[in-house]
């Protein structure tokens, strides 16, 4: 698969063991719009990680929508997913790229520093994130990161930038005019209770024109 850039609604997925479920979900948000997924799974167990991201590629694909693996530089190696999303306490870029080659994204958390990013970016990231933006049910200690970094980041760097951490309907207009080139959601894509539509809310927002305040 050609690989796209990132941009507009990028979901990423909850710690659900039911495998059939978060296949179901996903779909109705690939149906929505959504334009990346990332297989974010924090258990340890091996082989449901395997076999989600094994079948969440195959639906991906079959929506030409990328699948980037969280973490985990050996699942993303075995399930030639279509890239790595490294934190601080990950893998560097270096050795992503050794082992995954030229062709996969990869992502880093920047949390709120732009040097960070810089750095990423001359070393060879597909994108960067920042966040959280918001108060984040999935993360609720994670670090703070204000609105006009966006801005910032957007004025000095080449690559996509991706906004995260507490993002919802109501707020993901912010972090778009702001500048953020895509936003990566948890909580009110998985938790809504119609997956579709929030997805499709989400990805008209990357539509809109601006509007005159
Ligand atoms: C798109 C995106 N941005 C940030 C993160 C967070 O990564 P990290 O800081 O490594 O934290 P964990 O997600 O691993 O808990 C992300 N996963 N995706
Ligand atoms: C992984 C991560 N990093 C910063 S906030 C966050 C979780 C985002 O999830 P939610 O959309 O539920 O706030
Ligand atoms: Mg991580």
């Amino acid at each position: 698969m050609m690989m796209p850039k990132i941009k507009g609604l990028y979901a990423i997925t909850p710690d659900w063991t039911d495998t059939e479920k978060l296949l179901h979900a996903t779909r109705s948000l690939l149906e929505g719009g959504a334009s990346a997924i990332q297989y974010r799974n924090k258990s340890d167990d091996v082989a449901l990680q395997h076999a989600q991201a094994s079948e969440l590629i195959q639906l991906c694909h079959s929506f030409k929508v990328p699948l980037i693996i969280n973490d985990n530089l050996r699942l993303a190696d075995l399930t030639d997913a279509d890239g790595l999303h490294l934190g601080a306490e990950d893998a560097s870029i270096r050795e992503a790229r050794f082992i995954l080659g030229p062709d996969k994204i990869i992502g880093i958390s920047c949390y709120d520093r732009l040097d960070r990013a810089k750095e990423a970016e001359q070393q060879g990231a597909g994108y960067v994130a920042f966040g959280s933006f918001f108060a984040s049910p999935t993360k609720p200690n994670a670090v703070n990161a204000p609105l006009f970094l966006l801005e910032e980041a957007k004025r000095v760097l080449h690559i996509p930038v991706v906004a995260i951490g507490g993002i919802t309907l109501d707020n993901a207009n912010l972090l778009v005019k702001a500048g953020a080139d895509a936003v990566a959601v948890i909580s009110a894509l998985y938790e809504s209770n119609d997956l579709h539509a929030s997805a499709a809310n989400f990805t008209s927002l990357f539509h809109r024109p601006d509007q005159i305040q």
